[in-house]
């Protein structure tokens, strides 16, 4: 058998972490060396021979767990949220002293939801108006969703590309928030609800016509594969690589 890869989990006791424990624990070619939660010192990694660390953790904490893996030679896949520009600037220039190291920031780690936004990136050029609904269970910290800031920045580069001009809208008297937050020139949406996991609608309106592309995760196995890809594949992809959709051939 070749050798196994060893993964650490940071953000192992939450809903995403303990997922990703069991699936990496179940890959037989992956190790699992290390499980860490809020209280645990990074330094405990640097012994453990992890070769990718896994952040699953909370926005605020993203960015030193990071750097640390990066500066003692780990690659990192990272689901957490929070990741602006400032920040993946910074990084960038953190990875270039550190060439041969490979970071993944997926804003979602779902097939499926990677495949909606690139779709609605294509078609956002041909139709008027384009906003965003996503809709999360109500523990989410963050708002709007990091694949909805995705998608609005996915969705804004095709139509700026294309010459389309920004989705009309007469509205000149409003609540503040009833109109959503502008991501780019995109208006997004966010719905809190008990009993949602992960979901997100892309509106796209023309003369007397409507597509809608839908993705819902229901449950948190829907991330895994996406989880298990980004570990294999770091490694091959040095610097860093936003969106999953940098691992996969979306091109045709
Ligand atoms: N990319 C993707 O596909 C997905 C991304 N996410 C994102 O992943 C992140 C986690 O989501 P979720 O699992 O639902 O959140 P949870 O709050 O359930 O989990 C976060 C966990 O991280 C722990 N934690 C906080 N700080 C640290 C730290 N410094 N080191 C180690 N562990 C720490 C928390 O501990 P404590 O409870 O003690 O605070 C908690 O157990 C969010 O940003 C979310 O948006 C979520 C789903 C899919
Ligand atoms: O917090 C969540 O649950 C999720 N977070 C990510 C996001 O903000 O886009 C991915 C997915 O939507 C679930």
């Amino acid at each position: 058998m070749t050798e196994q890869l060893a993964v650490a989990v940071l953000g192992a006791g939450g809903r995403m972490g303990a997922e990703a424990v069991k699936a990496v624990d179940a890959a037989e070619d992956l190790k699992l060396v290390a499980a860490l939660g809020r209280g645990d010192s990074l330094d405990s990694l640097a012994g453990t021979g992890a070769q990718v660390v896994v952040d699953l953790t909370t926005p605020d904490s993203t960015e030193a767990n990071v750097r640390f893996a990066v500066e003692h030679g780990m690659h990192a896949v990272v689901g957490t949220t929070g990741w602006d520009e400032q920040k993946r600037r910074n990084l960038d220039a953190l990875l270039e002293a550190h060439p041969g190291t490979g970071v993944l920031i997926a804003p979602n780690f779902a097939l499926g939801s990677v495949l909606a936004s690139a779709f609605a990136a294509k078609a956002a050029r041909y139709f008027e108006s384009v906003e965003i609904i996503e809709l999360h269970h109500p523990d989410k910290v963050d708002a709007p969703s990091g694949t909805a800031v995705r998608t609005a920045q996915l969705v804004a580069a095709s139509r700026e590309e294309a010459g389309v001009s920004a989705s009309p809208d007469a509205t000149t008297k409003s609540l503040d928030g009833a109109r959503g937050a502008d991501v780019e020139g995109v208006r997004v949406h966010s719905v809190r609800l008990r009993g949602l996991v992960a979901h997100q609608e892309v509106l796209l309106g023309g003369p007397g016509e409507q597509l809608t592309i839908r993705h819902d995760s229901f449950d948190r196995a829907s991330f895994m594969p996406g989880v298990l890809l980004g570990v294999r594949a770091v490694a091959s992809h040095p610097g860093l690589t936003y969106g999953l959709d940098g691992y996969l051939d979306l091109n045709d």
